[in-house]
């Protein structure tokens, strides 16, 4: 059912995005309950055209249409457009922040209110419904906050709660996760047509692959370890190529990848 509630993106760039298009297809909110402000024209025109959704001519008059506000602009420029609505931000407005690295802390003090705040981290799959969304509410939050966050942002993916200091670790993974899972399935479709494959069927070979594996992970609630022992016959193919996986580091790689962005996440809002 629609909410009877109206939801304004700041900064409509990709991430808004995804998120407009995922909570449109979901229903929750109509397009004349989606607002927009950018400072790019050519962006809230494009928005507009696509999805119907109603241009704010500033982040001002965003502010006087919406109950919620979700912030979807840069982390350095979160505090610029907090301090510009400072005077103007009415105490039962709730404020949704995707921005990687900033606190709920810090927003507060921008904005030198107590409006409710909640941090959320979620990724690009929230376009086609199937993101995965991290949130923490910070302090000075109703009960029904929470719900509010589950009700909305369940229409674009899965929903967990963390505690505001795991937010990093999720931007490291989840937020930073899709581009990293890109990379696998362009080189294991490279590498398929190394070894003879027609770029299509390798392409489509490798992503079947990884649905249908992370499906299995889902469906048969198996330790992936489990299911990785039911592909390899001893002194079969898979352990030959697992071996060499291993031997380069792979999986070492993706602990110093995730470390390494949780840090980044981290130094965004000059910590580190
Ligand atoms: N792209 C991703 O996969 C994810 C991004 N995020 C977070 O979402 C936020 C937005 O990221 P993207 O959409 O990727 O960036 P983006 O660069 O595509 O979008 C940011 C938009 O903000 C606009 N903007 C700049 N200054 C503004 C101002 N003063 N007022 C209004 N709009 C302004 C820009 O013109 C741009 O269209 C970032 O804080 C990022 O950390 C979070 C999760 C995933
Ligand atoms: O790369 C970034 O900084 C953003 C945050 C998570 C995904 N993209």
């Amino acid at each position: 059912m629609p909410s009877n509630k109206k939801i304004g993106f700041i900064g409509a760039g990709s991430m808004a995005e995804a998120l407009i298009k995922g909570i449109l297809n979901s229903g929750i909110f109509l397009p004349n309950q989606i607002y927009i402000s950018d400072i790019k024209a050519e962006r809230l025109d494009l928005l507009k055209d696509k999805y119907q959704v109603i241009i704010a001519k500033d982040n001002f008059e965003l502010l006087k249409n919406v109950d919620y506000i979700i912030m979807a602009v840069k982390p350095k420029v979160i505090p610029v457009v907090l301090k510009e609505l400072e005077e103007d931000i009415d105490q039962s407005q709730k404020i949704f922040s995707i921005a990687a690295g900033v606190t709920t802390k810090m927003i507060k003090e921008y904005l030198s209110s107590n409006n409710t705040v909640v941090r959320l981290m979620p990724n690009t799959p929230a376009l086609i419904g199937e993101g995965a969304i991290a949130y923490t509410v910070g302090s000075d939050f109703e009960a029904e906050d929470k719900e509010l966050v589950e009700e909305i942002f369940s229409s674009v993916g899965n929903v967990v709660e963390v505690e505001e200091d795991l937010m990093d670790a999720v931007t490291g993974l989840s937020g930073s996760g899709p581009a990293y899972i890109y990379l696998i399935i362009e080189a294991l479709a490279d590498a398929g047509v190394n070894v003879g494959l027609s770029r299509d069927n390798a392409l489509e070979l490798a992503l079947q692959t990884i649905i249908g594996s992370a499906k299995m992970v889902l469906e048969l609630e198996k330790h992936p370890a489990q299911l990785k022992d039911m592909v390899t016959s001893p002194g079969g193919t898979t352990i030959t190529g697992l071996k060499i996986l291993e031997e380069k580091g792979v999986r070492s790689a993706f602990y110093s990848a995730i470390e390494a962005a949780t840090l980044k996440s981290k130094e965004l809002r000059g910590e580190e």
